[in-house]
């Protein structure tokens, strides 16, 4: 490790080292489990699991909803690697820290990443519990200059300088809806914008509007920093919010928001997120390997 927020590629390597020294799985996909989501690792079969305080370079996670595990094991017979639990810049990691796990999971091979996370809606059609296949993104943060890719460029990663347009993989969200469908759960699932924000705050009412202007469907305070160093890396991507709160747009509302309610609406909707999440992969073309 060179300085405190600088990571160099044998630290990546290290940890990655170390994670196929303890486990036989070698994933394919990685999935980062978004606040209240982590049963997705639940449906993980054959599981290996990993505390991140045991992990060497790992971050550690401090936010209520995100246990703070690295499982690996098999859905419907596909090699996984799932993060329950993510990191936030709101909790004082650094960008390069947030991505970390990313870097990781391409020097284990992982070739498909796939995000989760929980979002208040500011589209006036969405509703509480609606499920959003996120088409692109707009990452605030980002465009102020916090950026994981900052400094120094990895080309053993990528790009100095790699393209944003078509990240969100086209034939996956597809495909996500088609599962949908047949799941019968099509009218509480959208595809529209994910917005992210610093955080830790909720909205205030003039920021919502700001971001209903411009025409963002989703807010939240992740997700962007680990999609742009997958996409760097050449990941395929895929993503989706499950919309646990509607933005409050008016001074005339009364309601607001609170990290509470959003696990509590994640949870309602785990089980079927579990499903789509799980017929996706089942349906995707990979081929498997072990150690
Ligand atoms: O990790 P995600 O993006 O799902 O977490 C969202 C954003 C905040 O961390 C938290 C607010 O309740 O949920
Ligand atoms: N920024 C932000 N993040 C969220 N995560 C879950 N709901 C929200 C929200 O309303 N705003």
């Amino acid at each position: 490790m060179h300085s405190k927020d600088q990571i160099c590629h044998e630290d990546y390597q290290r940890t990655a080292d170390w994670l196929l020294s303890q486990t036989q799985h070698r994933p394919k996909v990685a999935i980062i489990c978004g606040s209240g989501l982590g049963m997705l690792a639940d449906a993980l079969k054959c599981q290996d699991s990993f505390k991140y305080s045991d992990i060497p370079g790992f971050p550690q996670s401090t936010v209520k909803g995100h246990a703070g595990r690295l499982v690996f094991g098999e859905l419907k017979g596909k090699t996984c690697v799932c993060m329950q639990g993510r990191f936030h810049m709101y909790e004082g990691h650094s960008l390069s820290k947030v991505t970390f796990p990313v870097r990781v999971f391409k020097l284990l091979g992982v070739e498909t990443l796939m995000v989760t996370n929980a979002a208040g809606s500011l589209a006036d059609s969405y509703n509480c519990g609606d499920i959003m296949i996120i088409r692109d993104h707009i990452n605030f943060p980002g465009l102020a200059g916090l950026n994981p890719l900052s400094g120094p460029n990895d080309d053993k990663f990528g790009p100095r300088f790699p393209p944003m347009s078509g990240v969100y993989d086209k034939s996956l969200r597809k495909m996500a809806f088609d599962i949908c469908k047949s799941m019968g759960v099509s009218q509480y699932v959208q595809e529209g914008v994910y917005c992210m924000v610093g955080g830790p705050n909720f909205e205030s009412i003039a920021e919502a509007g700001l971001l209903h202007k411009l025409g963002v469907d989703a807010v939240g305070m992740s997700t962007a920093p680990e999609v742009l160093v997958a996409s760097h890396c050449g990941m395929r991507v895929f993503g989706l919010s499950l919309i646990t709160n509607k933005v409050v747009k008016s001074y005339e509302d009364n309601e607001s928001v609170s990290h509470e309610a959003v696990l509590e609406v994640s949870k309602m909707r785990s089980e079927t997120l579990q499903a789509l999440v799980t017929e996706l992969i089942s349906r995707m073309d990979i081929n498997n390997n072990t150690a």
